[in-house]
């Protein structure tokens, strides 16, 4: 048995790196400038004194030339590290290995999108010779000694391939080694001719103070941003600056940070390296302690991915907290923008919870109000789960001085009803709308006596409705009856009038559903004992009269509280109108 050794096609191999690693053909000026950053980190840590620099010239010829001084290569560093794909010398030293940016040992392949053949000639710090290597696509190379000396460091040719002219130009050269070497350590010259330009020396936005740093969002990032943050994570060697978006987004948005490994671009369209609920901040943050993942566009996730990510969340959350004492009108009007993505961080997390629950608005009768100002009326908060139940009682229930809040809306339900958690001396109660009535005052017992004929006629004439009757005094006075119904009912009251209108098959199915119901839920008829028309219709002891109170006043609540009305009861609010109007004439006829 003969043991031999798999065989790469370079050509498939470079094909699967530009198509599908990288995401565009710039990427090669990444890795060249990457790999110079490393070259001169190398020699640096010989001790070597010399004044580190890149330089990229541009020929009309369409060759690109890029120098470093940094360490070189010696030739079995060459054969070792060069010419075998996935070796890498950055592996190397397990003490130091950390400072370097590469550690693959594929980068230099993404040259072959844009040259068909790589020259690199390099003198190494460490020996003499000046040497000359020659890859080529179909995976061929040559090394032969120079005869003239070189300085230490290393130049690498590109020369344009067929359909990557553009990557030879000035402008867009300017503009790829910008985008990722602008920040770099080291200095970096692109020339063309006798033109030279400096293509980094700028502070990075992580090392500005706060008003620097919003200028630099606004002119580089296109907005004004309404704080820059500070964020920071010793254990993953991370800082950066976390803007707050000036408008509101979308919980489902797509978060683009923009993110430096060593100060070198790894990509401005990273999502994850904020927590999930950091949707309203886009940040830059220059990251030393993750490993960039081989396409070099994200990170590998692993445990100390998510400690750093979870360290620059709480920079976010503290400075949010800071802001709350010192910069109050700056943390309303974030409040304000980003209610509903605060709205939905705070139920997740207890801290941001008693952080913006006073700031945060919810709907209550005397219309949006911050939970501050709502605490400061009343201790004690009745929430609806829908929207439908909170219309039915927010006008009795501002009469009545009862604070009820609109639970309808997303969060706002759970927001409310973690509240007791937070604040020992408030009480919140589930507004059951059936038996809300039960809040208002009692009827004296001789009135209750005088009452009892007229609410047994309404029982038995709503009966066929599902509904039961009560009395009680409440505010607004001119408000004859209230008309409450909860969730099972209105399902029970759709279901059957589904049933109504369906087909025989349907039909069955919602009978079925209907039968389940085993104990049928009444709808509560609530009258005014304070309301005039009401106090005399029960004290009349007509029973006809009251029979045609009753009808009216029940078909009218249905129409204005936007209740589907059956045919029955359709029927019922016309004939109950014909008779008042008849009473009525004949009245008017008397006299
Ligand atoms: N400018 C340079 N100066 C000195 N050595 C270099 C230079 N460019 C490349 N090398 C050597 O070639 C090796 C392979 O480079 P390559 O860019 O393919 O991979 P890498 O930088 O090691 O890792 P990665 O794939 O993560 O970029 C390097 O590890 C380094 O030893």
């Amino acid at each position: 048995m003969s043991e031999m050794n798999f065989q790469v096609n370079l050509q498939g191999m470079i094909e699967l790196l530009s198509k599908h690693l990288y995401s565009n053909p710039g990427v090669f000026a990444r890795e060249l400038l990457q790999n110079g950053v490393d070259a001169i980190t190398a020699r640096k840590k010989l001790g070597h004194s010399f004044e580190p620099k890149i330089l990229i010239e541009l020929y009309a010829s369409k060759t690109v030339v890029i120098h470093d001084n940094g360490i070189g290569l010696t030739e079995p560093e060459i054969h070792r590290f060069l010419s075998q794909i996935g070796s890498t010398s950055k592996r190397e030293e397990l003490d130091g290995g950390d400072d370097y940016i590469g550690q693959f040992g594929v980068g230099m392949l993404s040259c072959f999108v844009v040259s068909t053949e790589i020259v690199l000639i390099t003198r190494s710090a460490l020996e003499g010779d000046t040497l000359e290597w020659r890859g080529r696509q179909d995976g061929t190379y040559t090394i032969r000694k120079l005869k003239r000396e070189a300085p230490i460091g290393t130049s690498i040719y590109l020369t344009c391939k067929e359909d990557y002219e553009e990557y030879y130009e000035w402008y867009k050269l300017e503009q790829l080694m910008t985008h990722y070497g602008e920040f770099l350590p080291v200095p970096i010259l692109l020339s063309e001719d006798r033109y030279e330009r400096n293509i980094n020396g700028a502070l990075p936005p992580w090392q500005l103070d706060r008003q620097l740093a919003l200028d630099y969002g606004e002119t580089q990032l296109g907005h004004r941003f309404l704080e820059a943050i500070p964020i920071k994570s010793l254990i993953g060697e991370a800082e950066g600056i976390a803007y707050i978006l000036p408008y509101a987004v979308s919980l489902q948005a797509e978060k683009k940070h923009k993110v430096y490994v060593k100060r070198m671009l790894l990509s401005d369209q990273m999502s994850q390296i904020l927590p999930e609920w950091a949707f309203f901040v886009t940040c830059i943050v220059n990251v030393g302690g993750l490993k960039p993942t081989a396409s070099r566009e994200s990170f590998i996730e692993n445990e100390l991915f998510f400690t750093v990510r979870d360290e620059l969340g709480q920079c976010l959350k503290r400075h949010l907290m800071l802001l709350a004492l010192t910069d109050p009108d700056l943390f309303e009007k974030i409040v304000k923008i980003h209610y509903v993505s605060l709205k939905a961080m705070a139920v997740e997390d207890d801290e941001l919870y008693q952080l913006f629950i006073r700031h945060l608005s919810f709907e209550t009768p005397y219309g949006m109000m911050r939970m501050g100002d709502i605490l400061q009326r009343s201790s004690n908060i009745v929430v609806s789960s829908t929207l439908d139940e909170f219309r039915q009682v927010a006008r009795v229930a501002k009469a009545q001085n009862v604070m009820v809040i609109n639970g309808g809306y997303v969060h706002d339900f759970e927001l409310v009803r973690k509240l007791e958690e937070y604040d020992k001396d408030t009480q919140v109660g589930v507004l059951d709308p059936i038996n809300f009535t039960n809040l208002f005052q009692d009827l004296t017992a001789s009135e209750l006596i005088t009452a009892s004929p007229f609410l047994s006629l309404a029982d038995k004439l709503l009966e066929r409705f599902q509904c039961r009757s009560a009395v009680k005094r409440f505010e607004p006075a001119e408000l004859p009856v209230l008309y409450n119904t909860n969730e099972e009912f209105n399902f029970l009251r759709m279901a059957e009038q589904t049933r109504a209108e369906s087909n025989e098959l349907f039909g069955s199915v919602l009978d079925v559903v209907i039968h389940e119901i085993h104990e049928v839920p009444y709808a509560r008829l609530c009258f005014n004992y304070n309301n005039p028309i009401v106090q005399q219709a029960i004290d009349c002891g007509n029973p006809e009269m009251q029979k045609l109170c009753i009808e009216t006043l029940y078909t009218q609540s249905l129409l204005l509280g936007h209740y589907p009305m059956s045919s029955e009861e359709m029927k019922l609010m016309n004939m109950s109108f014909m008779s008042a109007l008849s009473i009525g004439l004949g009245q008017a006829g008397e006299t």
